[in-house]
């Protein structure tokens, strides 16, 4: 039997930060992984959306620009489109794994269950630590209604060799709004089936009402109010039924529906009674230092049951502090800095810090800001037909922002800067940033 001082189960960015931070650390480490090296994000998650996101981009930024010396592009080739997008994902988990190997740490294939309170088998490997992470992340859930087999997931959709001519989204959370902006600007025919009429819960509401428009304006159709009950193949495709609002029927037919309710915490496979690892329904459930009821077991990333967004910044943040807490040098409870949210629409939705809700509801001791900023220079120059911004203040200092453009993205991580160093507009009397950019426009912004 092995023995090691720390095993880490699953290889996405929680585990993966948590490993390598170990390893550095002094402390021999083994990585336990049952599927693709590097987990959801590099493989099913956020890379390969952003490298199908980047075709988007190109049409979106085509049609700003219709008539101010462009005319239309065809239209994406989706093939060739995939090819980019596998050019990158394909040769992805070899060289993760290799890279694991090369730091020292032992990659194990397998699927990890616990056996005992410091004892996993994997494998063929029976494995012995002081210590075990848990990093298994999630899967998406499948809606339970008649037919669900028919039902693709985002990882079916990030890896499609054709696109469908007319396709549905279940849910409206990141993951459809993404996902559909994508097929919509390749050329697919798309709508969003909504079971209530609040898309991204979460985000400010004005601004996802704007964000609705938006889709809108491109084609995009929604369907709020509407309960799935059933999805059935006939020769013409998949028939998707259900109930509207007043009990009216719903009956439309797609050449294919992605589901996107949610997602799963991997659990089920770890045998985590054999090792007293408390869980819910939301994933392992941890004390303020991420440890579970197991001392020697500790949770992090998205199967843990948490408030923080499942996100990889956020497993990966919670995998280095893990590493900390194990070496012995991370006294406090975790704490996390404001956290930034990106929706990779067309355009993107971004938000970090005090919401305007929040700000709304405690009157007097913050000041909410909106800004439309769609006539700025910034967005003049590449014709952005929307841009807003929210942004929170607690006497001089940002504490929270909300953003709708195609520049929402890096606008937000820029803020988020200014919140976490407390960066106030007197501050930008040191600095000479190079200009007309979005850093330059910061200043007039706080
Ligand atoms: C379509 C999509 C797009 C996304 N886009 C973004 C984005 O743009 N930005 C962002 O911040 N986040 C995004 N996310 C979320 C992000 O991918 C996750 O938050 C992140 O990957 C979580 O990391 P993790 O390490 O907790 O888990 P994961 O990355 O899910 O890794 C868990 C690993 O554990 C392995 N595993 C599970 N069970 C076992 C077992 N019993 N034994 C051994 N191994 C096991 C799994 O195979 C997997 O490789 C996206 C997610 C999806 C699905
Ligand atoms: N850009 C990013 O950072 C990004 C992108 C994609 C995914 N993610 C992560 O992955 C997670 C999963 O994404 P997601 O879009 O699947 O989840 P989500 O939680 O964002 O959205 C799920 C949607 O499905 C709806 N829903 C839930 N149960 C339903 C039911 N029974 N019937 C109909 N609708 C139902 C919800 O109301 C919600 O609108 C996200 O929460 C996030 O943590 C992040």
């Amino acid at each position: 039997m092995e023995k090691y001082d720390v095993v880490v189960i699953g290889s996405g960015p929680g585990g993966a930060a948590a490993a390598y931070a170990l390893k550095d650390g002094g402390k021999r480490v083994a990585l336990v992984e049952d599927d693709l090296w590097g987990g959801t994000c590099p493989n099913r998650g956020c890379d390969p959306k952003k490298m199908l996101v980047s075709g988007m981009e190109v049409v979106e930024r085509n049609n700003q620009m219709l008539g101010r010396g462009f005319s239309l592009i065809e239209s994406i080739d989706w093939p060739e489109l995939m090819a980019f997008k596998r050019s990158y994902t394909d040769p992805f988990p070899r060289s993760f794994k290799k890279g694991v190997e090369a730091y020292g740490i032992d990659a194990i294939e397998g699927s990890a269950r616990f056996v005992g309170d410091n004892r996993i088998e994997a494998g063929d490997a029976v494995i012995e630590a002081d210590a075990f992470v848990i990093a298994t992340g999630q899967r998406p859930s499948i809606l339970g209604i008649e037919g669900s087999e028919h039902l693709l997931t985002s990882t079916d959709f990030l890896d499609m060799d054709e696109l469908p001519k007319c396709m549905a989204f279940l849910g409206a959370g990141y993951i459809a709004f993404e996902l559909a902006a994508i097929a919509s600007a390749a050329g697919s025919e798309v709508t969003i089936v909504h079971h209530n009429d609040r898309p991204l819960k979460g985000f400010d509401s004005d601004l996802v009402d704007s964000l609705v428009e938006a889709y809108e304006d491109r084609g995009i159709s929604f369907a709020f109010d509407v309960d799935i009950e059933a999805i059935a193949e006939d020769e013409r495709g998949y028939l998707l039924r259900g109930r509207g609002s007043g009990d009216r029927e719903y009956v439309e037919r797609f050449d294919c529906v992605v589901g996107a309710t949610g997602r799963i915490p991997n659990v089920e496979a770890l045998d985590l009674e054999n090792a007293h690892v408390n869980y819910d329904g939301h994933g392992i459930t941890v004390d303020g230092f991420l440890q579970t009821s197991n001392p020697a077991v500790y949770a992090c990333g998205d199967v843990v049951a948490k408030k923080a967004p499942k996100l990889t910044p956020t497993a990966s943040f919670e995998g280095a502090y893990l590493a900390r807490r194990i070496l012995g040098s991370a006294a406090e409870p975790l704490a996390y800095p404001p956290i930034v949210s990106i929706v990779y629409g067309s355009p993107k939705l971004a938000q970090v810090g005090v919401s305007p809700a929040e700000a709304a509801e405690r009157d007097g001791s913050y000041k909410l800001d909106e800004m439309d900023l769609t006539n700025w220079f910034t967005y003049r120059r590449i014709g952005e037909p929307v841009s807003k911004v929210k942004l929170v203040h607690e006497g001089d200092r940002l504490v929270g922002a909300s953003a709708l453009s195609s520049q929402a993205d890096a606008l937000i991580n820029h803020l988020a800067i200014l919140i976490d160093n407390a960066i106030v507009h007197e501050d930008f009397n040191r600095m000479i940033l190079g200009s007309p950019t979005l850093a330059s426009d910061l200043p007039s912004l706080v």
